[in-house]
């Protein structure tokens, strides 16, 4: 079932018209749909839930840890929270978000390879599940800050497996020279050593190989070879009882193969590592995120260039709205609001107004023909899209909205210009 769909000749998200809220709020505008975001989760949850394989020694259930950095805004949070999903974060920011959602500390997982101190403390202090560590400092840095604190650090140890994967190589991470985790030898060796140490507590490994995963092959090794490093973790004499399998998997952008789905996933994933007596955590973030939104934009006017007879449909998003064109050459879907039936297209260079080449959406795409204000939809930016805007070129941040059936509210406001400058001070210096 879609959430975004054509309704009376103009797209919907649920019951609520995008034109409506485009007019409304105006654009630059996120809009995210809660029935989405509660499928993808309950679904990719319910899946691993129901593999037998995959409860631990106690009955529990895998832990679904949201990856936050894909979409942090704090009412997509909020949904997921009250279906009883946790958290995987990167920073003290991400992990206060996730508490105020409501998400409690025994569901969020950190990760990242540059925890600061004052991070890991923050983190201890509210009595998280796990620390994901990535590297040795790492590791003698945290015995520190849990020993100055007088407690004892929840830890796994992050594995780069040597199997990278992923849609570009910018979001691939476990490859040999990706700055992400360490070897399995090394692995083992600082999971020993942490086991000697009073105020650390290894409980597992972690591994995650890369972001939109559309073949489960290289996820699989990875998997495999995880497996036996928990064996041979225990063949030592160490204690494993938490596995951690990072998230990763693709998300149809309507321009590849679809990605396996979860229930594909699951299955694979109770075969490779099912029955190994530990309880196991998985982090999607695009999975869920992904499709839960669309970005809107309106065009601002059509340029053709005489030379070259380049057509540019100038809007008014650009890449600081949505930086994932400009970063990975990311594909995205782009749709009129307002349904067409003609079958008049053309043939554009969809590009917004900051001062760079590469703000451009895409190349010679063709769509159906727009003019000056109508209003388009770039699907599946959901995920790592508002999050990962900025004010470059002093372009306020789009707002958000999130709409459930046929309510609709701004979770996050347009900032004004206002506003803008106030955040910044003039020194006295320069104040006359
Ligand atoms: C450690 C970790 N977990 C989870 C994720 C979420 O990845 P995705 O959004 O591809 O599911 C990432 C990002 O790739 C990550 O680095
Ligand atoms: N920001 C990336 C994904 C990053 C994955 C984070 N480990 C994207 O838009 O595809």
């Amino acid at each position: 079932m879609n959430h975004f769909d054509y309704k009376d000749g103009d797209m919907f998200c649920e019951q609520v018209s995008l034109k409506d809220l485009a007019d409304h709020i105006g654009t630059p505008l996120y809009v995210y749909s809660s029935a989405t975001l509660e499928r993808h989760y309950k679904v990719f949850a319910g899946e691993l839930i129901d593999q037998p394989e995959l409860q631990s020694p106690k009955g529990e259930d895998p832990l679904i840890a949201f990856a936050m950095k894909s979409n942090s805004n704090r009412a997509v949070l909020r949904t997921l929270a009250r279906l009883g999903c946790g958290a995987d974060t990167v920073s003290e920011g991400e992990i206060r978000r996730a508490l105020d959602a409501g998400i409690a500390p025994e569901k969020i997982v950190f990760s990242g390879v540059g925890k600061t101190d004052a991070e890991m403390a923050f983190a201890l202090k509210a009595g998280i599940y796990q620390l994901n560590v990535e590297s040795r400092p790492e590791l003698l840095r945290l015995s520190k800050v849990a020993a100055s604190l007088n407690m004892v650090a929840p830890l796994v140890i992050r594995i780069n497996p040597g199997v990278g994967a992923g849609g570009h190589a910018k979001i691939t991470t476990g490859g040999a020279k990706d700055k992400f985790g360490v070897s399995a030898q090394e692995a083992i060796a600082l999971y020993a050593e942490a086991a000697s140490d009073p105020n650390l507590a290894p409980l597992g490994i972690a591994c995650h190989i890369g972001s939109q995963i559309s073949d489960l092959t290289p996820m699989q090794a990875a998997f495999a070879r995880m497996k036996s490093w928990v064996l041979e973790l225990r063949a030592q004499g160490l204690s494993v009882e938490r596995l951690d399998l990072g998230g990763g998997l693709g998300v149809p952008y309507f321009n590849q193969p679809a990605p396996p789905s979860p229930d594909v996933f699951a299955e694979m994933v109770a075969l490779t590592v099912g029955n190994l007596g530990v309880r196991y955590t998985f982090e999607p973030g695009r999975l869920i995120a992904a499709n839960a939104g669309v970005m809107l934009s309106r065009v601002i006017h059509v340029h053709e260039r005489k030379d070259s007879g380049q057509q540019f449909l100038v809007v008014d998003a650009a890449m600081n709205d949505l930086m994932r064109p400009a970063l990975y050459d990311a594909f995205h879907d782009i749709r009129p609001v307002a349904q067409v039936t003609g079958d008049k297209t053309a043939v554009y260079d969809v590009v917004g107004p900051v001062c760079e080449t590469g703000d451009t959406f895409t190349r010679d795409r063709t769509l159906p023909e727009l003019k000056a204000g109508d209003l388009i939809a770039f699907m599946s930016a959901g995920a790592y899209g508002a999050v990962m805007g900025g004010e470059y070129n002093s372009r306020p941040l789009a707002p958000e909205v999130l709409v459930r059936d046929e309510k609709w509210a701004i979770v996050r406001p347009r900032p004004s210009y206002e506003d803008m400058l106030k955040r910044e001070t003039l020194p006295e210096w320069l104040a006359d």
